[in-house]
């Protein structure tokens, strides 16, 4: 294998974002010594546009920009959450998944300044979220709480939090994690009572698909249980045609036995109705496993319920 030179990394210039190409960085100097990497931020429109993600195009707000400048040759490697690339379409034509790297947590937790857990907060109490897939579960379980709309970066949800736009958040713990602020976090919310987004917590190396010279050198990084949850949670997600709006969650999970498992549930916004479906792999491969997960959703009534959510 021949080990190029240099690589260049384009991400989302936000603090989380940032992180985590440190983290690729570290991760490739220790696999190939003498690689240098530079990296290329870039601002998408979903860091640019505060309002309605389905107003901008909500579809690859987060990454359309960056795949852009993989595509234009001005990087060599793109580093995406996982749970920001779309599924309900192909990967930009040209680009392919060279690693899923090894999985962080998938929940979600709160924060809270005074401390409290989500059952202790008193009724009214205003949750800066504007996630459809935690405002209807929340909606699930404590109808006494109300979701106010905040979006932007993990930081600046801290920093309106503390300017009193709300009284809480719910953000990912591996996000929260990888910006260094876990001392944040009053409660880890179990997948029973938050079920977390696809690709929760999975980091996707995207190159150029005939670029095997950067391909071979970064899959490497690759991790196979990552690999076979990610492959299942967004097959799950392109069969059942879920956008960036969707009121769906779900989390593949590959066991120590060897076997894979699947979760996934389907709500209406307030809440009310929730579909479910859990399966094993067995025999089936993880795709074939995200397809029979999304059938059984489907023939629940799914399709209304997401195309009921404006996209
Ligand atoms: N939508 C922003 C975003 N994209 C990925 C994560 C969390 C990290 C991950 O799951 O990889 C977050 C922040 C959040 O939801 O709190």
């Amino acid at each position: 294998m021949t080990v190029p030179e240099l690589i260049r990394i384009v991400s989302r210039s936000s603090p989380m974002a940032l992180a985590q190409v440190e983290r690729v960085r570290a991760a490739l100097t220790a696999l190939h010594p003498g690689l240098r990497t530079e990296v290329v931020p870039v601002v998408t429109t979903g860091d640019r546009w505060m309002g309605d993600l389905a107003q901008v195009e909500g579809k690859g707000a987060f990454t359309k920009e960056v795949d852009a400048a993989l595509l234009a040759g001005e990087a060599d490697l793109a580093v995406h959450c996982v749970k920001d690339i779309p599924a309900d379409r192909p990967l930009p034509a040209g680009t392919t998944f060279a690693a899923f790297l090894e999985r962080d947590d998938i929940r979600d937790a709160l924060v809270h300044p005074g401390g409290l857990t989500l059952d202790e907060l008193p009724a009214g109490t205003r949750i800066g979220t504007s996630s459809v897939r935690r405002t209807a579960q929340l909606a699930a379980s404590h109808p006494h709480l109300e979701c106010v709309a905040m979006r932007g970066n993990a930081n600046r949800r801290l920093e309106k939090l503390h300017a009193g736009e709300a009284d809480a958040l719910l953000l990912a713990v591996s996000g929260l994690e990888r910006i260094g602020r876990p001392d944040v976090i009053t409660q880890v919310l179990s997948p029973e009572i938050m079920c977390p987004p696809i690709g929760a917590g999975v980091l996707a190396l995207q190159c150029r698909e005939h670029d095997t010279e950067v391909v071979d050198a970064v899959s490497g990084l690759g991790d196979p249980d990552a690999h076979r949850e990610t492959t299942a949670e967004r097959m799950l997600l392109h069969v059942l045609q879920g956008h960036c709006n969707s009121p769906i969650a779900g989390y593949a999970r590959a066991e120590r036995n060897g076997d894979l498992s699947l979760r996934a549930k389907v709500f209406t916004p307030d809440g009310k109705t929730v579909l479910n479906a859990h399966e094993w792999a067995g025999p089936l491969d993880p795709a074939t496993l995200g397809t029979s997960v999304a059938v059984a959703l489907l023939r629940q009534g799914a399709r209304d319920l997401i195309d009921s959510i404006a996209h």
